[in-house]
């Protein structure tokens, strides 16, 4: 079942396009990834969806959650909805966390403001909740402030906020990227262990291939503002079909053998103003046909529930069709 369903979602910035026609749905439980290098619109899609771009931001499409419309929602709705129903995560816990106060403090604050707890009640919740995400001596920690932890325990903390308000949805959004590599193994590691034990659906906004296919069974990949591909994570990586999915995945490290110089895509994203007209990946495509630079592709579907916005795909729809 659906718990969120994106439709249509565009933004632009002073008028400028930065996000065109996103659909997504979010099942319920689920764990959905994104991925695609910086500027691809990741972020844009969830901080739209909840409400928290800047006014001279134009938001237009639909975003539903169980059903009730989130764009142009009233303030309050939205207030309930954003570290209610859906907490979002950031790359960077110590800019999200207030210097001066204890953790135990802003804990408590996101238990007061979305379940009404105070006092104790507060503090035994914060102290499970710091349990729940793995801080060893819960009860201390909760006295420490945000510089006496590591950049991993903070993540912890900011997911332990996260869960204060029981959210149907966390949205992690480049959540493991400041941390080292063990770290960010058990950071993905305690988000899976989270989706089991709560039952919330879980985002994972990620640049990389790798940490999105272990933790998701769904995969969305973005590039210049559009979903370019998207499928179950399997399929995804059995056949990837756009020629941008087919670089990430080549400029991913081996997992094992050897380790070599690793397969860039040459180029950068274009930035939102100088968008080529046709496919925005074309400039950088070794596949690019002159039917590239005619039109944007529109989005084909090449198997059950695994759609590619792609002219090479549109061919081979046409031959399975
Ligand atoms: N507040 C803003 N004002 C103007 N442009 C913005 C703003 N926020 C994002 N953008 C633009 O929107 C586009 C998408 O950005 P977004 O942050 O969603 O990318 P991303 O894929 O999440 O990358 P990153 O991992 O770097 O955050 C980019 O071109 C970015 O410059």
């Amino acid at each position: 079942m659906t718990l969120v369903a994106i439709r249509g979602l565009s933004v632009a910035f002073d008028g400028i396009p930065a996000l065109r026609e996103v659909d997504l749905d979010v099942p319920r439980g689920g764990a959905v990834g994104m991925v695609g290098e910086s500027g691809c619109g990741k972020s844009v899609t969830w901080l739209a969806a909840l409400g928290l771009l800047p006014g001279r931001a134009t938001v237009t499409g639909s975003v539903a959650l169980d059903g009730q419309e989130l764009l142009g929602a009233q303030g309050a709705t939205l207030d309930r909805v954003r570290g209610g129903r859906v907490a979002m995560i950031f790359q960077d816990p110590a800019s999200s966390l207030n210097p001066v106060h204890r953790l135990g403090t802003q804990v408590a604050e996101a238990l007061r403001l979305h379940r009404g707890m105070v006092g104790t009640a507060a503090r035994a919740e914060a102290k499970r909740l710091f349990d729940q995400v793995g801080i060893p001596d819960a009860a201390r920690r909760l006295d420490a402030y945000p510089h006496e932890l590591s950049g991993g325990q903070n993540q912890r903390v900011m997911i332990a906020m996260a869960l204060a308000g029981q959210p149907e949805l966390l949205v992690a959004d480049e959540p493991t990227t400041a941390l080292d590599v063990t770290i960010q193994a058990q950071i993905l590691d305690l988000l899976n262990r989270l989706r089991r034990e709560t039952g919330m659906a879980l985002v994972l906004i990620s640049h990389d291939l790798g940490v999105v296919s272990e933790t998701c069974e769904e995969v969305a990949v973005m590039y210049a503002g559009r979903i370019v591909e998207q499928a179950p994570a399997e399929a995804l990586f059995a056949n990837p079909s756009h020629p941008y999915t087919r670089g990430l995945l080549a400029a991913l490290p081996p997992l094992d053998g050897p380790r070599q110089k690793l397969a860039a895509i040459p180029g950068g994203v274009p930035e939102p103003w100088a968008m080529p007209r046709g496919c925005a990946f074309a400039p950088r495509c070794a596949r690019r046909t002159p039917a590239c630079e005619v039109a944007v592709p529109s989005h084909a579907r090449i198997a059950e529930r695994h759609s590619v916005a792609c002219v090479l795909a549109e061919a081979r729809e046409l031959v399975a069709a």
